[in-house]
């Protein structure tokens, strides 16, 4: 049971087997998309009482998106396959919340009109561009670009992708590739690709910190790194001077065998906390969650499937659910640990959960 089962149940009797699949699924034994729950699930809080105060109201500020609540919406592809508004009822439900969406580069709708319908509901909403960085220059130039003007403001480069994950499920579903009538429509017209038609998306092993820099020079927006687990990696984004990192592990689908991003965060905050904002996303499915990962020293987590559930099961209407139960969830969990907002969260707050008071 989570604050979202009711919208998955209805999600899954909604969606065709094979995309439920798809949005569900990790990679090889799904080791690590049940250890993204798990880990939460093994960790506790230590409530402070009688504290005084306001209500919470845990508001952050991240690089072009100040003021924002602290759940985002984390990059997932093919919205349209959930509802046929696809990422546009994503983007007007993370605007009349005030949460920073994150558009996938393997968006169903170009990012120009998923920014464009934030922005209808909200002036200043705040959309970051995802991105895998291209084996060519010149096609990860061009959609920068494309984000560039369409008023995204900071980007996203996923790191943790040189292969595709071994995604069983559709391999057994023999779901390669999106269905006749949608398109992963960012890759449209791009050098390369064929005229008036989409270029694949690569991932490719060739992809090291010289693309990174290339990037960097090309833009003047913030630089996030998602998909960063090790330490030393981390230590290597400063280095960079990367405007922000987010730990995960790409919600299970990339390698199975690594470790839940809520297990790694506090090896990551010793390394480099405070250097730049660390965000964290994968299983987080409460508003305990929420608070146990900024206690530990993240500063807004990511959902992804659980804004999937909401779409396929009603559209604009389901992603709104599912932001509005999570930010109220936060400030519950908030009120109940005497917490005032993100400030007051140390790790001393969380404790592993069957401690027998030994440590
Ligand atoms: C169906 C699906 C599609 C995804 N597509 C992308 C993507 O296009 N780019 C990306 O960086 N991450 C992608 N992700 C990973 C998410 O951004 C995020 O890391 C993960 O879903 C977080 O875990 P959660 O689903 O447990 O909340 C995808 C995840 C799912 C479930
Ligand atoms: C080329 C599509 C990438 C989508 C993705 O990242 C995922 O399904 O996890």
């Amino acid at each position: 049971m989570n604050l979202f089962a009711d919208l998955h149940d209805r999600a899954k009797e909604l969606l065709e087997p094979a995309i439920h699949d798809y949005y569900a699924g990790g990679a090889a034994d799904e080791f690590a998309l049940a250890d993204n729950e798990n880990s939460f699930a093994r960790l506790a809080l230590l409530p402070r009482m009688l504290r005084g105060g306001p209500p919470p109201e845990p508001r952050v500020d991240l690089p072009g998106a100040p003021g924002a609540a602290p759940v985002l919406v984390a990059p997932t592809a093919f919205h349209r396959l959930a509802h046929p508004e696809g990422e546009l009822a994503t983007a007007r439900a993370a605007a009349a919340t005030g949460t920073v969406l994150i558009s996938s580069m393997a968006a169903t709708t170009a990012v120009d009109e998923v920014v464009a319908a934030a922005r209808e509901v909200r002036s200043d909403a705040a959309v970051w561009f995802q991105l895998y960085l291209q084996p060519d220059p010149e096609v990860t130039a061009r959609l920068v670009e494309r984000a560039e003007s369409a008023g995204c403001t900071a980007l996203v480069v996923t790191v943790d992708s040189p292969v595709f994950g071994d995604h069983v499920r559709d391999r057994r579903n023999g779901f390669h590739d999106l269905p006749p009538g949608y398109e992963a429509a960012n890759m449209r017209d791009l050098p390369g690709g064929p005229p008036g038609g989409t270029r694949d998306i690569e991932m490719s092993p060739e992809i090291s910190w010289r693309h990174l820099e290339v990037l960097r020079a090309t833009t003047a927006l913030p630089v996030l790194l998602k998909g960063i687990l090790h330490p030393d990696d981390a230590h290597l984004a400063v280095a960079q001077g990367v405007d922000g990192i987010i730990v995960s592990n790409h919600g299970g689908r990339q390698l199975d065998a690594a470790p839940a991003p809520i297990d790694v965060l506090p090896r990551i905050t010793r390394a480099i906390g405070g250097t730049l904002p660390l965000l964290l996303d994968g299983g987080v499915r409460r508003g305990t969650d929420v608070v146990t990962a900024l206690a530990l020293g993240a500063e807004a987590v990511g959902i992804g499937r659980p804004v999937l559930w909401g779409l396929a099961a009603d559209g604009e209407k389901g992603v709104r659910e599912v932001l509005d139960r999570i930010g109220a969830d936060v400030v519950r969990a908030m009120a109940l640990c005497g917490v005032r907002g993100p400030d007051d969260l140390t790790a001393n707050l969380v404790v592993p959960r069957g401690f027998g008071g030994l440590r």
